[in-house]
């Protein structure tokens, strides 16, 4: 299938420039590229979905190039943000754009083809641009009034004697300036790469027409464009956020397990949608699952394909699994090796919700089972000592998944998870944590 058409039933095009279909049909292969500032460690959800137009751009037959934004990152794209950011230190930077680059470079084909895929940083050529010379050579090009009318920076612009919500925040010259450093990369990967496709979310749309501007003025070329729309939900709240903040790409800020929930708590109204832009699971696959899942939601068919096809591919296919039998801990699946498996920050992530005690671990090594449990009364789930000793004695405490035997046991006897945790256990579904400082 076609690229856009691919898109077009995915619910991935938003916009196209004209021309743009019948230059994919008569080039084949075309390299088409999309940026990614370094803005932090690690991509994010939202990211993926632009890194899904690289990919389908590749598999449709295409050349994709994946550009890291070692010097944009240095500046900050203006583009519908409402504020002026901080900008980041150097050291951040290079850290940052390191990690992107590896990232990036997983979810794409190289190979020495025409559609290998190939990484560029826009730090290699603008580090030696000097600032007259690029006033002279590209600024020229463009008009100040060309770039004041892009919706991209207009919020910005605003009228300043407006009031409270349309009151412009205003835009320092260094933003401004954004668009022309993002043309002007179109522009290099054009004479460099002969890449004449820019992708991107809708956002980007004014960075990109200023960057086939340039191209048409610098080279007298002609170079297409198309975006995705921003992943929205249903509800209105902003998609790609859970409670801890953004969902990130990167196991060690956002752990498999949480990224696994993510996709599997997303709403009914949300799962097809997101199923056709995160997945590469073909129309025919989806229609069935969706016809599968309508009757019986509760199951959550769509969402259980989903987080797996996506967590598969970030992470792994063992790191899928192990989220799958971590989220089984909770519905009372798993004995006690199951718990040892679970690192740290999953082990915490899956008793998350939980009341946590904590218990000074000298007083812990002297106390017996029944002390330790029924510190627990400010939780209200032992309501006293003889409690937990009556339940004890009826088989209906457990500790790291091992039924308590007798109310007299040795706390220090009791292997610990992570050297430190106990998962408390009172009847089917009370838990608590425990951990030892
Ligand atoms: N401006 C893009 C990133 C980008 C940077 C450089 C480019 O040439 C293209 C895109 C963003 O913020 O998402």
């Amino acid at each position: 299938m076609n690229l856009l058409d691919e898109l077009r039933w995915r619910g991935m095009l938003h916009d196209t420039m004209p021309g743009t279909a019948e230059h994919l049909a008569e080039h084949q292969p075309i390299s088409g590229y999309i940026g990614f500032d370094p803005t932090a460690a690690s991509l994010h959800i939202g990211n993926l979905a632009t890194i899904m137009l690289l990919v389908h751009l590749q598999r449709s037959g295409h050349r994709p190039v994946a550009l890291v934004g070692g010097a944009t990152g240095m500046i900050g794209d203006p583009s519908m943000k409402s504020s002026e950011r901080n900008l980041l230190d150097e050291e951040t930077l290079r850290i940052n754009q390191a990690g992107i680059r590896a990232q990036l470079e997983r979810f794409l084909e190289f190979n020495d083809g025409p559609t290998g895929a190939v990484v560029v940083n826009n730090y290699d050529w603008f580090k030696e641009f000097g600032f007259l010379e690029f006033l002279r050579d590209v600024g020229k090009h463009i008009t100040v009034n060309y770039m004041m009318a892009k919706d991209s920076v207009k919020r910005r612009l605003g009228t300043p004697e407006a009031e409270g919500e349309q009151r412009a925040e205003g835009l320092s010259y260094t933003e401004f300036s954004y668009q022309l450093l993002q043309g002007y990369d179109f522009s290099h990967l054009y004479k460099t790469l002969n890449c004449t496709l820019q992708m991107g979310g809708s956002d980007q749309w004014g960075n990109i027409t200023t960057g086939t501007e340039l191209i048409r003025r610098l080279d007298g070329g002609k170079a297409f464009a198309l975006t995705c729309p921003l992943v929205t939900k249903a509800d209105g709240t902003k998609f790609g956020k859970s409670e801890g903040g953004n969902v990130w790409l990167s196991p060690q800020m956002t752990s498999p397990y949480q990224f696994y929930q993510f996709w599997l708590n997303a709403a009914d109204a949300d799962a097809s949608r997101l199923i056709r832009v995160f997945t590469l699971l073909s129309e025919a696959e989806i229609l069935d699952l969706e016809a599968q899942h309508a009757p019986a939601p509760h199951q959550r068919i769509l969402q259980k394909a989903l987080a797996k096809d996506v967590t598969s591919r970030v992470h792994s296919a063992e790191a899928y699994e192990a989220a799958v039998a971590a989220s089984e801990i909770l519905f009372g699946k798993g004995d006690l090796e199951d718990l040892q498996r679970l690192d740290e920050a999953t082990l915490l992530d899956v008793f998350a919700g939980v009341p946590r005690l904590e218990v000074p671990r000298e007083q812990a090594g002297s106390l017996l089972v029944a002390d330790l449990l029924s510190e627990a009364t400010q939780y209200q789930i032992f309501p006293s000592k003889s409690e937990v000793k009556k339940m004890i004695q009826g088989g209906g405490v457990s500790l790291n998944r091992q039924k308590v035997a007798a109310a007299d046991q040795a706390v220090s006897e009791l292997p610990l998870l992570q050297d430190k945790y106990l998962v408390a256990q009172k009847g089917k579904k009370n838990y608590f944590l425990i951990s030892l400082v």
